[in-house]
């Protein structure tokens, strides 16, 4: 490649190639290198205008020792020789005083097809040391046959500018980002370093340069017995559709806001040498280990099929789904389009080399009751496999705006592959709003492109009652049964979409409006829509006796306006309430709870309008200095969903007990 290629912007076709070639094929490979190079071109060419280096500025991020290859370590500050390397005991530095202010830095060196490309990584034992922060810095060099490749050092201490680049993924940062998981790495490395032995002999290295024996050995039991990451956590919210159900799978606008149920996805690492991938759905009883090697990856990698994280997928290969059956066949459990799901993701997003893993499910969320438990889960899933594959940098407030909506993107594209797998024909509406959390307008006109998503701004906290009806069915069933009805009925069918789509247009009017007052002529009003809308679903044929029957009890009560909500035919209903004038609305409503309580129904508050996907990286508790880990059998072992959101839930974010990190894709100045 010459010099002005290197200039030109990179196209996504051109990245897809490159990856297509062997980027996921074999994980620390000199063409991975190439390949990572193109993607970080491809970034460079979607930087703000204002300049990538303005834009840039330390992040360090903690390398995992499966990213150093078993090539040549060489100190930057010149050839290594015996004496030297002895010196070098990866862990010995850790926590101790005897730790020098500056060490040498490793870089690897990585050549391919004429082009130089050398990257510095910060060495292991380094990177827990308290004093002396690293940083990166970011050089543009030519490499031998004249094309430009970045170069990363890695210092300690050391004063250098900060304008700093990570590679790949890791994205645009503002601000130096804490290197969280640093210490977790350095602490499991220490525990499990043999020390080096000072008298061991040195050989050249492939370039005639000496290293010594005992690193490399050392260096290859710890790749084997450090697991890959640290243990994380991800979580997603559940959601409440106001407006708009239904139509918005045939084109219409829906109004769905965040609601404050959620899922909690727990990923532990395991050792290097255990090649299994386990995936343990608590709440449904499913739990099962596979191989990872005896996936079907030629077939989901090869050429035709392969799908990489900025792909947006907006339908399911039925081949790859083909190809999946022999892995989920032992899978007899009535919710295992979940493992489908799974398995899909995985393997699109994963190759043979991926980390060896145990995902660990749990949801406060109600299954199957129209509140998107599937949506929460398939975004949980998405962003544990970005995060995984290092395909995402973790929220940080360092983080730029277009970077975080970009983020956010790649989850919730691949979320909505998960939800293809579990719903068969969804809109995108509820992965969207689980992804992004807060309330919002959507409308996915046509499927080839992406969804028109907006934010509302001022949607207001409205007094809501969500009410369970405790009768099960399936999504997919009765989005299939409105098609059908559609098919069968498409004028009458077709007005009643279009009734439902402007009773959105005119609820967004009230709820995007900063003059709302939930007290006066206006909550009426988006009360009166909700019956409106009710009837319309209901005409549709996706309500049941059941939710009539909530109907029955909260309006002939005069408390408020009901409406079923996400796909019916049992499922969740919510009401919103009248004001409460005098001491007998009070007792109307204490009432109608005990009515639908006695009837077998379950209320909960709603809370609508939180945060979307966020992060525990890694998954400890406690502050810094008496930090702990959670693990997976102390998340199994939690009691009931409050003892899950005593443990690890977001709500105990800002206590200092935990640090749940958002990609705040409207308000990054608050991440
Ligand atoms: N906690 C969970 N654990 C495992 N799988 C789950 C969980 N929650 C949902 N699922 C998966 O999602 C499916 C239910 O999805 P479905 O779309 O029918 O319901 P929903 O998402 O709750 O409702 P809606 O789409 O109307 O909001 C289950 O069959 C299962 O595969
Ligand atoms: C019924 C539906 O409109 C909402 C399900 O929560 C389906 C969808 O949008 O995918």
């Amino acid at each position: 490649m010459t010099q002005e290629d290197s200039s030109m912007p990179v196209s996504h076709e051109d990245l897809k190639m490159a990856v297509d070639r062997d980027f996921l094929e074999v994980s620390s490979s000199p063409s991975r290198k190439r390949a990572e190079s193109e993607v970080s071109r491809y970034y460079d060419a979607q930087e703000p205008a204002n300049g990538p280096d303005s834009d840039l500025l330390d992040g360090a991020q903690s390398l995992s020792l499966s990213q150093i290859p078993d090539t040549e370590f060489l100190p930057v500050n010149g050839p290594q020789t015996a004496g030297e390397s002895s010196s070098y005991r990866p862990g010995a530095s850790v926590g101790t005083a005897a730790a020098p202010p500056t060490l040498p830095s490793l870089q690897r060196r990585d050549s391919g097809r004429g082009r130089a490309m050398a990257k510095e990584l910060p060495r292991k034992s380094s990177l827990s040391m308290p004093t002396a922060p690293l940083t990166f810095q970011h050089h543009h060099r030519k490499g031998s046959s004249g094309s430009i490749s970045r170069i990363y050092t890695a210092g300690v201490g050391g004063g250098a500018p900060s304008h700093v680049r990570q590679p790949l993924s890791q994205g645009f940062l503002r601000g130096s980002a804490p290197p969280e998981s640093t210490s977790v790495a350095s602490e499991t490395l220490q525990n499990s370093i043999p020390p080096f032995t000072s008298n061991e002999s040195a050989r050249p290295g492939l370039n005639g340069r000496t290293r010594s024996l005992s690193r490399t050995r050392s260096l290859s039991y710890m790749k084997r017995m450090e697991p890959e990451l640290p243990d994380f956590m991800v979580s997603a919210p559940a959601k409440v559709i106001m407006y708009g159900e239904h139509a918005v799978v045939h084109g219409k606008a829906a109004i769905a806001a965040a609601l404050s149920l959620r899922s909690y996805l727990h990923v532990h690492h395991l050792p290097r040498d255990n090649r299994t991938v386990t995936l343990h759905l608590s709440d449904i009883d499913l739990n099962h280990t596979w191989d990872i090697e005896s996936l079907p990856w030629d077939f989901f990698n090869s050429p035709a099929k392969k799908r990489i994280h900025f792909d947006t997928v907006t339908s399911l290969d039925p081949e790859l789904l083909e190809a999946l059956q022999p892995s989920l066949a032992p899978i007899v459990n009535k919710y295992h389009s979940a493992a489908t799901a799974f398995l899909y993701v995985y393997l699109c997003l994963g190759s043979k080399h991926s980390p060896a893993s145990v995902f660990t499910l749990r949801s406060t969320i109600p299954i199957g009751a129209g509140l998107g438990s599937s949506a929460s889960i398939t975004v949980c899933l998405s962003a544990a496999l970005h995060l995984q594959s290092g395909m995402l940098v973790r929220p940080s407030a360092k983080l730029f705006e277009e970077e975080c909506v970009r983020q956010l993107k790649r989850i919730n594209d691949w979320a909505f592959v998960g939800e293809m797998c579990i719903h068969g024909n969804p809109s995108g509406v509820d992965n969207t709003v689980a992804t992004g959390g807060k309330a919002v307008l959507f409308r996915r006109g046509d499927y080839s492109k992406p969804p028109e998503v907006k934010r509302l701004e001022y949607f207001p906290e409205l007094p809501l009652m969500l009410v369970n009806t405790n009768q099960p069915r399936r999504t997919a069933e009765l989005v299939a049964a409105v098609h059908g009805l559609r098919n069968s009925h498409p004028t009458t069918c077709g007005l009643m979409l279009d009734a439902i789509d402007n009773v959105t247009a005119e609820a967004m009017m009230l709820l995007d409006n900063k003059h709302f007052r939930p007290d006066d002529s206006h909550l009426t009003r988006l009360g009166e829509l909700v019956r409106i809308n009710h009837g319309l679903l209901v005409s549709l044929g996706v309500s049941h006796p059941k939710l009539e029957r909530v109907r029955q009890i909260v309006d002939g009560s005069g408390i408020g306006w009901t409406k079923l909500t996400g796909a019916g035919g049992g499922g969740c209903a919510f009401s919103i309430l009248k004001p409460v004038q005098a001491e007998s609305d009070e007792v109307k409503k204490l009432k109608v709870e005990e009515t639908l309580k006695e009837e077998g129904m379950v209320t909960y508050e709603a809370t609508l309008g939180g945060d979307g996907v966020g992060v525990l990286w890694p998954a400890m508790l406690g502050k810094p200095e008496e930090r702990s880990s959670i693990t997976k059998e102390m998340f199994l072992a939690a009691e009931g969903n409050d003892g899950v959101e005593a443990l690890v839930g977001v709500k105990a974010l800002g206590t200092g007990r935990l640090a749940w990190g958002f990609w705040r894709e409207w308000l990054p100045e608050e991440a």
